[in-house]
């Protein structure tokens, strides 16, 4: 069960080490980013909607929280199932986001629909996480926002029941979020919107193309035509069940894990088409040295115990980041990531923290303003921090396999997305699952 408080005991642990290659068939939980969105679409929504296959964890049972001190009602029926009954917005209300950039990003343009005041604020890492842009764009769609502190939280929305929207600019450059945070609550405005970016690239086109996908899915009008321009047009969303699939970044140190111990990994419940970039996912695995393939068996990545360096820029696929990282401290050649500059600004600065986490095993690696630069050689077993981030956390895990005494100061960070992450990553090693 996900952990609610930020003040969870740290808990340290040691990374397994794999004496075999490793030979597992999972059934993960269910995506972070489809739960979030069907979450929020079932609490705009004329009517009931069920998920299916729903993540329970830290962020998505923040989200549902946060709906429902707005007044939705969200109910878990059975470990597989959540319940979304709309019921109109109401305030006074107070929205703790935690570390997530889903809640702090998809939840104040709800609150702008609501009848009343609704707070917000979270873990102290969260406050420097980039919110001034969504902040800025409501305004200028009629919401009435007081920002009380130095960053963007806390901060409060004085919702009045109804959004004017219409046209904004906004710089989407730190985080793909502020975009869909806008496009999912739009069809309750009383004009839809139109969002222009204007800046920088805005990392993460698979999210937003995500949220379009699922806007069209629950009845929106959605228009991505032009590059950088979102038009959602006002009107109503339908309730509907929603079948979530299961994480692909939550499964991807698992593939590493095939990768870097020459195994076979497969994990079970893959839909033939998926709404997360399996496909960048399979291209990137196959250039480190994996094979990825899609049966009736589920997605299964195989390795062969050598792992290749690669060129690439990660824009797209940024929350990768931390374990292909650390798929490059182990593979036979050099490694350049690039495009994910906007990751200092995740959980915590994902490139700086892995630079000082890796260098403390005995890495070369060298940060650039947008990425890595990885020049492998044998690493050390030593301490290796998480930061509350879940991602240090994989990329520990992976790293562990090859190099024994990989000691994290904290393993419960992964309560964010998958709480079972340390069992099942125990399992696999150990040959339990
Ligand atoms: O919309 C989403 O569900 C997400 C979008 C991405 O955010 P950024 O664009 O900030 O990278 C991704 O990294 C995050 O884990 C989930
Ligand atoms: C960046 C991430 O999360 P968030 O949704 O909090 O931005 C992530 O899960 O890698």
């Amino acid at each position: 069960m996900g952990n609610l408080t930020a003040t969870r005991p740290l808990q340290p642990w040691t990374a397994p080490t794999a004496s075999e290659p490793v030979s597992a068939t999972l059934r993960l939980p269910g995506s972070k980013s489809l739960t979030a969105r069907a979450l929020v679409l079932g609490a705009l929504a004329n009517g009931p909607s069920t998920l299916m296959g729903a993540l329970r964890a830290r962020d998505t049972e923040l989200m549902a929280g946060a709906l429902r001190a707005m007044g939705a009602h969200m109910s878990i029926a059975d470990d597989d199932r959540w319940l979304v009954r709309p019921h109109p917005l109401v305030g006074p209300a107070h929205v703790d986001v935690g570390l997530a950039g889903t809640v702090m990003r998809f939840v104040p343009p709800v609150a702008g629909l609501t009848d009343g005041r609704v707070t917000f604020d979270g873990d102290p890492a969260a406050r420097t996480r980039p919110l001034g842009p969504l902040v800025g764009a409501l305004r200028s769609l009629g919401v009435r926002i007081d920002v009380t502190g130095p960053g963007s939280l806390p901060l409060t929305v004085l919702g009045t029941g109804r959004v004017t929207g219409g046209e904004v600019v906004i710089d989407a450059s730190a985080s793909s979020q502020l975009v869909s945070g806008l496009l999912l609550a739009a069809p309750r405005f009383d004009r839809g919107v139109v969002v222009r970016h204007v800046g920088p690239p805005v990392p993460s086109a698979p999210h937003l193309r995500m949220t379009v996908q699922m806007l069209r899915a629950a009845g929106a009008a959605v228009d991505d035509g032009t590059p950088d321009v979102w038009t959602v047009e006002p009107g109503p969303l339908s309730g509907r069940v929603w079948e979530i699939e299961p994480d692909l970044s939550g499964a991807v140190p698992f593939f590493a894990a095939a990768l870097v111990t020459g195994g076979e990994v497969t994990l079970r419940g893959w839909p033939r088409s998926s709404a997360q970039p399996v496909e960048r996912l399979r291209s990137l695995l196959h250039e480190m040295g994996g094979q990825v393939s899609l049966s009736t068996a589920g997605l299964t990545v195989r390795g062969t115990g050598t792992v290749h360096g690669i060129t690439a820029d990660l824009a797209d696929v940024s929350e990768l980041t931390p374990v292909l990282t650390a798929l490059a401290m182990l593979a036979d050649s050099p490694s350049v990531f690039t495009g994910v500059g906007h990751i200092r600004g995740h959980e915590t600065d994902r490139i700086a923290a892995l630079a000082r986490e890796f260098t403390g095993l005995g890495a070369d690696v060298t940060e650039s303003p947008d990425g890595l630069e990885i020049r492998p050689r044998p690493l050390r077993g030593g301490v290796f921090r998480t930061y509350h981030d879940h991602r240090m956390a994989h990329a520990a895990a992976v790293t562990g396999l090859a190099v024994p005494g990989v000691e994290l100061d904290d393993v419960s960070c992964t309560s964010k997305t998958m709480p079972e992450f340390p069992a099942l990553w125990s399992g696999m090693v150990t040959g339990g699952n």
